[in-house]
């Protein structure tokens, strides 16, 4: 079967390429349904990822956060119309202590191998995580970044000591919504704080215990833990103002991605003995974990609707354009395509 792959070949430029998909194998076949924009896309789209990279990895079709619909499986085990989401990570190999998010020979689609912006795709049974009814499928469609919070608390959980009594939020944007949320429901007890930029956007975290600005922070200010979900450019602001304000004996979680190196205050991770770990990505158990956070926490996924930002109908190839346009001035959300093409 001929399959359309939209590929970015150039920055701000998307073309369409036709590939065989072959029914004869073990593959399932999905019809994407909802397709979230990521900001790791972002920088692929516009160019910002540096030109060496994307010499290397154009024409590649981006995206990684994907809900669908199960259009044939040759198995028969999954129904027609099953609402599933698509791990982007494809392992090649396992490892007894790696997991396979961090191992250099899988392939993360829309940073190794093509995401998921096509008419449908072939995928391995076990990169399927199948959806309860009645899950907004818009909202499900970002599960990829719900589960790399979910990766990253769950690391926290086995890595950081047992005082969690104040823990702290860097980055009132998309992952910092989730890692907050996340972390209110598994720790009703303790004080959960956001630290964001802008007052405006700290209004949507109604379920934070305490919300600061990054420029305002009571001089007495401390906690016991941090998740870093800035990113960017002002990741070393961040991270350099958790290491100024964490208690000795910290744990802080680097979440957010920076093109440029970041200079970090090591004297004081050394003096307050801290505990830096980065995690990136995510695997099919974070997805699992995220399904049961949706089911055991109805009111937890309602929270995660609101971070549904903007709604495109995708039915050609400018659409997708359009909605990585729009997606750059988006002020609060996700921007989640309704792929009809
Ligand atoms: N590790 C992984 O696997 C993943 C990492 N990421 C990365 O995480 C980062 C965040 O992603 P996402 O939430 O979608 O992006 P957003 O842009 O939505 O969030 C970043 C937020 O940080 C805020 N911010 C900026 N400077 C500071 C500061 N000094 N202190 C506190 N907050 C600050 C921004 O405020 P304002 O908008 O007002 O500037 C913004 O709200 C990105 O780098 C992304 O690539 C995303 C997915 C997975
Ligand atoms: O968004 C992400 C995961 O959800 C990561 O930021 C992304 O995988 C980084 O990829 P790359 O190295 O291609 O920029
Ligand atoms: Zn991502």
């Amino acid at each position: 079967m001929i399959n359309q792959v939209y590929k970015l070949v150039a920055p701000r430029r998307i073309e369409v390429s036709y590939e065989d998909i072959s029914l004869n194998t073990d593959k399932v076949i999905v019809r994407p349904k909802f397709i979230s924009i990521c900001k790791a896309d972002q920088r692929y789209y516009t160019g910002t990822r540096g030109e060496e990279i994307l010499k290397k990895k154009l024409p590649m079709a981006l995206t990684h956060e994907s809900v669908g619909e199960v259009s044939y499986d040759p198995t028969g085990a999954l129904k027609r119309g099953q609402a599933v989401i698509m791990v982007p990570n494809t392992p090649y190999e396992k490892d007894e202590l790696i997991g396979a998010n961090y191992l250099p020979s899988s392939k993360f689609r829309s940073s190794a191998s093509d995401g998921f912006t096509q008419d449908y795709i072939a995928i391995n049974r076990d990169r399927l995580v199948v959806l309860p009814d009645e899950i907004d499928l818009r909202m499900a469609s970002f599960s990829e970044l719900i589960s790399v919070a979910m990766h990253g608390i769950s690391r926290f959980e086995k890595t950081a000591h047992a005082r969690r009594n104040r823990i702290a939020v860097w980055g009132n944007g998309s992952l910092g919504y989730i890692a907050t949320l996340i972390l209110k429901k598994k720790y009703p007890d303790a004080n959960i704080i956001i630290v964001g930029r802008t007052q405006q956007k700290l209004d949507y975290f109604s379920f934070a215990d305490e919300a600061y600005t990054s420029n305002d922070l009571p001089a007495d200010f401390s906690f016991d833990h941090a998740f870093e979900c800035v990113g960017g450019n002002n990741s070393g602001d961040a991270v350099n103002q958790i290491i100024d304000y964490i208690n000795p004996l910290g744990y802080i979680s680097l979440l957010g991605v920076s093109e440029d190196l970041v200079p970090l205050n090591t004297r004081m991770v050394l003096e307050k003995g801290l505990t830096l770990q980065g995690s990136t990505r995510s695997e099919r158990e974070d997805f699992e974990n995220v399904v049961a956070f949706f089911v055991e926490h109805p009111d937890g996924a309602d929270e995660l609707q609101r971070l549904i930002g903007q709604v495109i109908k995708v039915r050609k190839t400018e659409d997708i354009i359009q909605a990585f346009e729009k997606d750059l001035n988006q002020y609060w959300g996700k921007t989640v395509m309704e792929w009809q093409i």
